[in-house]
C-alpha cells in the first residue's frame, strides 16, 4: 500500500483537529484528498470512526464546512472521515455534466473505458482509505458509515454489501434505486456499460431485497427535496425494508429541501445514532 501522507491544512475545532490530507492511492491510481476529525478524546486513546460519502459535485470540504457535525463529533468521540467524490486531474477522464466524471464517481469501481483505468471509488472507500486511516490515525475499527444523496447511495449500499463491516449506516436523500431512475442509469451505463445485470450489485433496493444480516439504518428525507420524485424515490427502499421487517427509520422532513442547511439541521441525529450502535 502506498500509505504516505501529505498533510495539506489542520486546522483546531470543539478542542479536537480537522486534518485534510493527499496520498497516493492504489485503487484509483491518481492523487487523492480526505479529511479527517479527531475528536479531543483521540488525544488520548482510539475513537469510532464516521465515514461520510458526500454527493455529486462535492469535494470532502462540502460536509466540513456546511454540515456542522465537528461539534457533536467532539461531545461523542466519533472521528469523521470525509472522502472525495471520485478522482480528479488533468488527464484524468472527465464529462461536462455535473453528474458523470470528476466529482461523480457514484462510489462503483468502473469497468468501461475511458473509466476503468482510474474510476475505482469501491475499493478506495471500502478498504483502501479505512486501512490507511487505521494504520495512520488514532482509531478503532468500529465503523458507520453515512452520506448525502450519491453520497447516500453509497453509504447504503456499501453497508448492504458488507455484512459485519459497519455497525450501523445513514443516509440524507438517498439515490436508493440506481438503476431505476436518471441519475443512476447514466452514471452506470458509463462506468459498467449496458448490461443492466452488472449494475445491480451497486442497487441498494437490490441489495437490501437479498441481505441476509441485519443492519442498523436512518434515512432522513425533505419533503421539498426537487429531486426526489425522479432521482431518489425513498419509497422503493422503505416498502422493501417494511416487507422484509429491516431496522430502517425513515423520516420525511416536511419544508427541507436536498441542500446542505437539511443536512445541518439533522446531522446531529444521525451522529446520536451511530453513536448508539457502536
Ligand atoms: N445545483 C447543484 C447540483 C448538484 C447538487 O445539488 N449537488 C448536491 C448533491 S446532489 C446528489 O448527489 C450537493 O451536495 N452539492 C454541494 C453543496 O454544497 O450543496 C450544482 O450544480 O452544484
Amino acid at each position: 500500500m502506498a500509505d504516505t501522507l501529505e498533510l495539506i491544512s489542520s486546522n483546531c475545532a470543539f478542542g479536537g483537529w480537522h486534518k485534510r490530507y493527499r496520498h497516493q492511492s492504489v485503487a484509483t491510481g491518481t492523487s487523492m484528498t480526505f479529511a479527517i476529525y479527531l475528536p479531543p478524546q483521540a488525544a488520548s486513546g482510539k475513537v469510532p470512526v464516521l465515514y461520510w460519502l458526500s454527493g455529486l459535485t462535492c469535494t470532502d470540504e462540502n460536509f466540513a464546512t456546511k454540515a456542522g457535525a465537528q461539534r457533536v463529533a467532539a461531545e461523542l468521540g466519533m472521528a469523521l472521515v470525509l472522502p472525495d467524490t471520485s478522482p480528479r486531474g488533468d488527464g484524468i477522464a472527465d464529462a461536462e455534466g455535473y453528474d458523470l466524471g470528476q466529482g461523480a464517481g457514484f462510489y462503483v469501481n468502473a469497468t468501461q473505458a475511458p473509466w476503468a483505468q482510474h474510476y475505482r471509488m469501491y475499493d478506495y472507500v471500502v478498504d483502501e482509505l479505512p486501512a490507511l486511516v487505521e494504520t495512520h490515525f488514532p482509531v478503532t475499527t468500529q465503523r458507520a458509515i453515512s452520506g448525502h444523496s450519491m453520497g447516500g447511495h453509497g453509504a447504503l449500499m456499501v453497508a448492504l454489501r458488507n455484512p459485519g463491516r459497519y455497525s450501523s449506516a445513514s443516509a440524507f436523500a438517498p439515490i436508493v434505486n440506481p438503476s431505476q431512475v436518471p441519475w443512476g442509469q447514466n452514471a452506470f451505463a458509463h462506468y459498467l456499460g449496458d448490461d443492466r445485470s452488472n449494475w445491480l450489485a451497486y442497487d441498494s433496493c437490490q441489495l437490501l431485497a437479498a441481505a441476509e444480516t441485519e443492519i442498523p439504518m436512518l434515512i432522513d428525507q425533505g419533503e421539498q427535496d426537487s429531486f426526489m420524485p425522479l432521482q431518489l424515490q425513498p419509497d422503493a427502499f422503505a416498502s422493501l425494508a417494511q416487507q422484509r421487517n429491516w431496522p430502517l427509520t425513515l423520516r420525511r422532513q416536511p419544508g427541507y429541501d436536498h441542500s446542505y442547511y437539511f443536512i445541518a439541521s439533522f446531522i446531529e441525529d444521525h451522529l446520536r445514532f451511530h453513536s448508539a450502535h457502536w
